[in-house]
């Protein structure tokens, strides 16, 4: 479930074949093989007249080995070059003078003519971890042409065009039905709008001995990185210690809602209801109480005493602290809304409670405005701030579409900087510790891109800290969980359109 790199994913395959000893033909064999193999599997539904565009370094040499094997499997490949063969080098060589003894049909574009409407399907092997920038002239052209044929086109390792590291596309792009990434997913499927290019990915073994050198791999490549797919979430990594559990089912206080946004408040208690937690105290400003009452029978509402307005302006910051007293989490801002000095008073609590902590909402944004946050105290209990792209560039200080241009390493730096656990939230959420390590998500749609999502998510996450979870484990689970509740939510509907907050919690 690691992710990678093109840098790190190049040191791997140097390490293996360098070190361990693993030829790179071998592993080239594999790659070219394994892709082979997945076409196979599609030529019953697509058809087996394929054509392959071939590139000049070793993902275009991958291309020539999945000819091969193609072929052998009664499925007809046709090469087309883009640039003169005899300009390959390196092992791209070797693959063309085998496929040349073969005979394998091998076309020059360009020079030859190219009918699209002889074939079943494209498999591109032009640009892989070694693309830089946007795909230049011939592999530009091809590339459209590829993308207007209308044809189901298989990736080798990324979809040519895309960033392997950042996800940002350089147009033109190879929209794949299907990328078959080869030994680890590199990080530009797993951010969009790199991943909307990438169709399935398949993850194919190429020899690369991950799981012998699991130990070895972490340690001296770092791989801090990992897709948070169901088998991670469901692992020990990140099911709660047994110990951690201390015989309780967690409280979680919720500080949340104001008149305007009460709803927040709901949404965030019942979600951390939903996440297992055994008691949920929402306290909300004292004029609001009455409002609540019996929305949510199992919630406890507390009162914390207000300007009689429903709002948090006023209200006395004891009253919240008096509350902390045998709760095992705290979620700050779902539904505040703004206050004069509500910075100063963010910062009294961040400093004075060690409860574990879930930062939300406006409770970002008074982050956000605060001159001196990196003087707050670091805190050394759980710290989990979750913000969505635009509270993001308010923290950040940078333009919401900086932010999303590479959100991991964005995420990555803040989070390690200011010593929390970091969740951008967006299509694929980034979760970052303080420590360096990164998840992301695959689960969940755009139909959760709606009013009240990020309160179940706040509400989650400080559920989960009650009950147990580590930082790192409480965010990522509470992510996961969050989008393959949406995900189920939205399977029972016709459209994700119609997919409200409630309904996610519904799911959970
Ligand atoms: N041992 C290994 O590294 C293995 C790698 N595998 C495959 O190899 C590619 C990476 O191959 P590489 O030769 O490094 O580069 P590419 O084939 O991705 O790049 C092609 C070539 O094209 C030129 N180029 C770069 N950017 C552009 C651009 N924007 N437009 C046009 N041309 C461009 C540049 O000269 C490059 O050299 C990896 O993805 C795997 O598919 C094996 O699978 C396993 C072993
Ligand atoms: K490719």
């Amino acid at each position: 479930m690691h992710v990678v790199t093109a840098e790190e994913m190049r040191r791997i395959d140097f390490d293996t074949i360098q070190r361990i000893g693993i030829p790179a033909l071998v592993l080239m064999e594999n790659a070219g093989r394994a892709v082979a193999e997945e076409i196979i599997g599609m030529a019953p539904q697509v058809g087996r007249r394929w054509l392959i565009l071939v590139g000049k370094g070793n993902n275009g040499a991958d291309g020539l080995v999945t000819a091969r094997h193609l072929l052998e499997a009664g499925v007809e490949a046709t090469v087309v070059y883009t640039v003169d063969p005899a300009s390959l080098t390196g092992d791209a060589a070797v693959q063309r003078d085998i496929a040349a003894k073969l005979q394998i049909q091998a076309m020059r574009y360009g020079i030859d003519t190219l009918d699209w409407r002889d074939y079943d399907g494209v498999v591109d092997g032009l640009l892989g971890t070694g693309s830089k920038g946007a795909p230049r002239h011939v592999y530009a052209k091809l590339i459209e042409q590829a993308n207007a044929s209308g044809l189901p086109i298989v990736a080798i390792d990324i979809p040519s065009g895309i960033n392997a590291d950042t996800g940002e596309i350089n147009q033109p792009c190879i929209r794949a039905t299907k990328t078959v990434a080869l030994a680890f997913k590199k990080r530009g499927l797993l951010q969009f709008p790199g991943a909307e290019c990438a169709g399935e990915v398949v993850v194919r073994p190429i020899g690369i001995p991950v799981g012998l050198a699991d130990e070895h791999e972490v340690t001296t490549f770092e791989l801090n990185d990992k897709a948070l797919e169901r088998k991670l979430a469901a692992s020990s990594a990140l099911r709660r210690a047994p110990d951690a559990h201390k015989g309780t089912a967690g409280h979680v206080l919720v500080a949340a809602g104001c008149r305007a946004y009460s709803g927040a408040g709901l949404l965030a208690s019942t979600a951390a209801l939903r996440g297992g937690s055994g008691l949920v105290t929402w306290a909300a400003p004292a004029a609001l109480v009455p409002t609540l009452v019996g929305h949510q029978p199992e919630l406890i509402l507390v009162p914390v005493s207000d300007n009689g307005q429903g709002d948090w302006d006023g209200t006395s910051i004891q009253d919240l602290l008096k509350l902390i007293t045998g709760k095992q989490a705290l979620v700050v801002g779902p539904g505040m809304g703004r206050w004069n000095g509500d910075t100063e008073w963010l910062r009294e609590v961040w400093e004075s409670t060690t409860l574990p902590l879930v930062i939300d909402a406006d409770a970002l944004n008074m982050i956000a405005d605060a001159p001196d946050f990196p003087e707050w105290r670091r805190r050394e209990e759980a710290t989990i701030m979750t913000p969505h792209p635009g509270e993001m560039a308010r923290l950040a200080k940078l333009p919401t579409k900086e932010v999303q241009r590479d959100r991991i390493e964005l995420t990555r730096r803040y989070a390690a900087e200011h010593g929390v656990t970091l969740v951008l939230k967006g299509a694929r959420t980034v979760c970052a510790t303080s420590h360096g390590e990164v998840y992301i998500n695959v689960t969940g749609n755009a139909g959760m891109a709606t009013g009240g999502s990020g309160d179940v998510l706040a509400g989650l996450i400080g559920s989960l800290l009650a009950q147990g979870c580590s930082a790192a484990q409480a965010a990522a689970l509470g992510v996961y969980l969050h989008g393959a509740a949406g995900d189920r939510a939205a399977a029972k509907r016709p459209s994700t359109r119609s997919l409200i907050a409630g309904d996610i919690v519904d799911e959970l």
